[in-house]
């Protein structure tokens, strides 16, 4: 398997951007996949954010399996200390969340401002997180209207625009901040992978699929034989043949068939993929959160 660097220059450019913006606002809104909350995350986010307030939302929530996204809830605020919100960008769902809790993370200076008589301004926020987890969907949702992704090009960094949200009680930035993920580390990447989250030119097709299968062998056993139709699942799968064998099996009821019977396992593969992602097997998360250890605890 080809080695994913995780570009240092990268970093260097998302930190310097993320870092001018953060002169602006009071809180960060940390957007998260639901389907693999940490592997959709820049590690090194608090030390990017500099400590500043942050709000996590897990988007994507409806893709994702409800009992996990509460397991994650939890995870967050026993463990970080935060308060992660489940939602979904497109349908609004849980959106108008955002603002009360918002503003809850910025309630000490509210009323520091009211204690000196000054009339409290809106919280100012700034959105960040990886590519494809959401950002421009959210703003839209939250601005009620299309926003024109303007990106960050050189020179234009200064013209941010801050869109109302609520009635008036929060002011985002319009453009929101890019952070990768340490797609490095290989299980990571897969996550990221088979949801769509990176290119599946960086990893091959079949070995995404693979990883796929094998978890939803473990983890979501029914809904794999559901979709396609599948008598038996092997229960042991140390064996790489035994989860090659389930993908043969899919390929096989999907009539994924090259001549000569062989099963076409790229284009099995492709389907796996195109199934997860659409939530056609339910909805399914791939990352569980993290043992925890009596240090975290
Ligand atoms: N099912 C589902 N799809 C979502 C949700 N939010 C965003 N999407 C989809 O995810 C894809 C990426 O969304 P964008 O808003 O473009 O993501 P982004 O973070 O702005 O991406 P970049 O511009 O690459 O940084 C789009 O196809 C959205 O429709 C959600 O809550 N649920």
């Amino acid at each position: 398997m080809a080695t994913i660097q995780w570009f240092p220059g990268h970093m260097t450019k998302a930190r310097r951007q993320i870092e001018d913006k953060l002169k602006l606002i009071d809180i960060v809104i940390e957007l998260l996949d639901a389907r693999i909350p940490l592997s959709s995350r820049n590690p090194m986010i608090g030390e990017i954010t500099k400590g500043k307030p942050r709000l996590v939302l897990l988007n994507k929530a409806d893709l994702a399996d409800p009992a996990r996204t509460a397991e994650w809830v939890s995870y967050f605020a026993r463990v970080e200390g935060l308060d992660a919100l489940p939602l979904d960008a497109v349908s609004g769902n849980q959106v108008k969340e955002i603002v009360p809790r918002a503003k809850k993370l910025w309630a000490h200076k509210i009323e520091a401002m009211l204690r000196k008589g000054v009339t409290p301004r809106a919280v100012r926020a700034l959105i960040v997180g990886i590519p494809n987890v959401g950002k421009s969907t959210l703003t839209n949702t939250l601005a009620g209207r299309k926003i024109a992704a303007t990106g960050d090009r050189p020179g234009v960094t200064k013209g941010q625009q801050w869109i109302k949200v609520g009635s008036g009680e929060m002011d985002l930035l319009d453009t929101p901040g890019i952070l990768w993920p340490k797609f490095e580390d290989q299980q990571v990447g897969l996550r990221l992978a088979a949801t769509g989250a990176i290119k599946e030119d960086i990893l091959s097709l079949d070995e995404i699929a693979f990883f796929t299968v094998r978890y939803l062998c473990e983890e979501y056993p029914d809904a794999l034989k559901e979709r396609y139709d599948l008598e038996r699942l092997p229960d042991d799968l140390t064996e790489a043949s035994e989860v090659v064998d389930v993908m043969e099996a899919i390929g096989r009821k999907r009539g994924a068939v090259m001549s000569g019977g062989r099963i076409d396992l790229d284009k099995t593969s492709l389907l796996i993929l195109r199934d997860l992602r659409a939530g056609k097997m339910g909805r399914i998360t791939l990352e569980r959160p993290p043992a925890e250890t009596a240090e975290a605890e």
